[in-house]
C-alpha cells in the first residue's frame, strides 16, 4: 500500500507511460485501493488514460492478488458501479491460477453505454449500415460499454477502421465503445477478437467475451446450452464464461468469467517515482507463470 495515494492526474501520467513504455506494452493500469464496502476497490485506466468502468481480465488479476494478500478463496471487490463476488477456481492447467468473477451491472439501455442511433433505446441485433453494412449488432454495458457483432470471418481491418471511427470524435457512441468481432465455432464454442476503446487491439479484453457470451445466448438458443460453461475462444488464448439468461428480465441474467490470472513479473519501484513518473529505476523480476500459460494454450484447439 502507498503512503500516499496517487492523485488521479499522476494516475493517468503513469498509466500512459507504463503502458507504452514497460515490458513490451500492456492494456492499462490496474489500481487497488482500500474499500468500505468490500476486501479491496479496482479502478482502471486505459493505455491512454482514460478510466473505464470495469476491465474483466483485471478483476480477475486483482483477485487473485487480494486472495493471497487476505488467504481468502470467496470475497467481493468493489467497482466503480457494483461490488463483484469473485472466487478461486480450479487452475485451467497446473501452474495457471485461475479465478471466477462476476460481471455485472447489465444493461441493454441507451443511456447506460450511452450510445444515439435514430430514436432506439436499445441495439440488438441491428442492422447499422453506418457501420458496416451486411452486419448485425448488439450494444451492451457490463456496465463499461461493448458493441459485439456476429461474422462468418473476422475482418481485423473493418474491426479496426469501426473501432477506430466510434472511439474518435463520433455522434454514435460519444463516449467510446469496446466493439468484437466473434466466430460461433459450434454450440458454447466462441471466437472473439475486440478492438479496445483506450487501448486499440487486445490479446483478449474480458468484457468483451463476456458480453459476446452473453449476446450469443440470447440470440442462438439452438446453439446455447444453458448447463455448461461457454469456451471462449481469442488471440491470447482461452476463458471460460457462464451466463445464465434472463430472457423475460435480460438485464436480470448473469454473467461469470472464469480464466486465468497470470503474474508475469514482479516489478518493485520507489514509491517517490510513481508520483514523478520516473519508471527509469524499476527492478524487474519474470516469473515463471507466461511459461505455465502457453504451454496450457498449446493444449487448446479450436
Ligand atoms: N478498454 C475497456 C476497459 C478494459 C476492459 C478490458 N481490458 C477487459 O479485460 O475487460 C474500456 O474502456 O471499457
Amino acid at each position: 500500500m502507498l503512503e500516499k495515494p496517487l492523485t488521479d492526474k499522476e494516475l493517468i501520467n503513469l498509466a500512459i507511460n507504463l503502458c507504452a513504455n514497460i515490458l513490451g506494452g500492456a492494456d492499462g493500469l490496474l489500481v487497488v485501493d482500500a474499500s468500505d464496502t468490500s476486501l479491496g476497490k479496482m479502478r482502471v485506466i486505459n493505455a491512454d488514460g482514460s478510466e473505464a468502468k470495469m476491465c474483466g481480465n483485471g478483476l480477475r488479476t486483482v483477485s487473485r492478488y487480494l486472495s493471497e494478500k487476505y488467504q481468502l478463496d470467496n470475497f467481493k471487490i468493489e467497482t466503480m458501479e457494483s461490488d463483484l463476488a469473485v472466487s478461486k477456481a480450479e487452475d485451467l492447467y497446473p501452474g495457471v491460477p485461475t479465478f471466477s468473477v462476476e460481471i455485472s451491472p447489465i444493461s441493454f439501455q441507451k443511456k447506460d453505454l450511452p450510445f444515439s442511433y435514430k430514436n432506439f433505446n436499445e441495439m440488438i441485433d441491428q442492422s447499422i449500415p453506418e457501420f458496416i453494412s451486411e452486419q448485425t449488432f448488439s450494444a451492451v454495458a457490463v456496465p463499461n460499454p461493448h458493441l459485439i457483432s456476429f461474422v462468418s470471418d473476422i475482418n481485423q481491418l473493418e474491426l479496426k477502421n469501426l473501432g477506430q471511427k466510434l472511439n474518435d470524435q463520433n455522434d454514435y457512441f460519444p463516449e467510446g465503445v469496446n466493439i468484437s468481432f466473434s466466430q460461433i465455432l459450434k454450440t458454447n464454442t466462441l471466437f472473439v477478437q475486440t478492438y479496445e476503446r483506450g487501448v486499440g487491439f487486445t490479446n483478449a479484453c474480458g468484457t468483451g467475451m463476456s458480453a459476446a457470451s452473453l449476446i450469443f445466448a440470447l440470440l442462438n438458443p439452438d446453439q446455447f446450452d444453458a448447463n455448461k460453461d461457454i469456451s471462449v475462444y481469442n488471440p491470447g488464448g482461452l476463458v471460460k464464461t457462464h451466463i445464465i439468461l434472463n430472457r423475460e428480465h435480460k438485464e436480470q441474467s448473469e454473467i461469470r468469467l472464469i480464466g486465468n490470472a497470470t503474474f508475469t513479473h514482479e516489478v518493485n519501484v520507489v514509491e517517490s517515482n510513481l508520483h514523478n513518473n520516473k519508471l527509469n529505476q524499476l527492478e524487474i523480476t519474470e516469473t515463471d507463470e507466461e511459461t505455465a500459460y502457453q504451454n496450457f494454450v498449446k493444449t487448446i484447439s479450436n
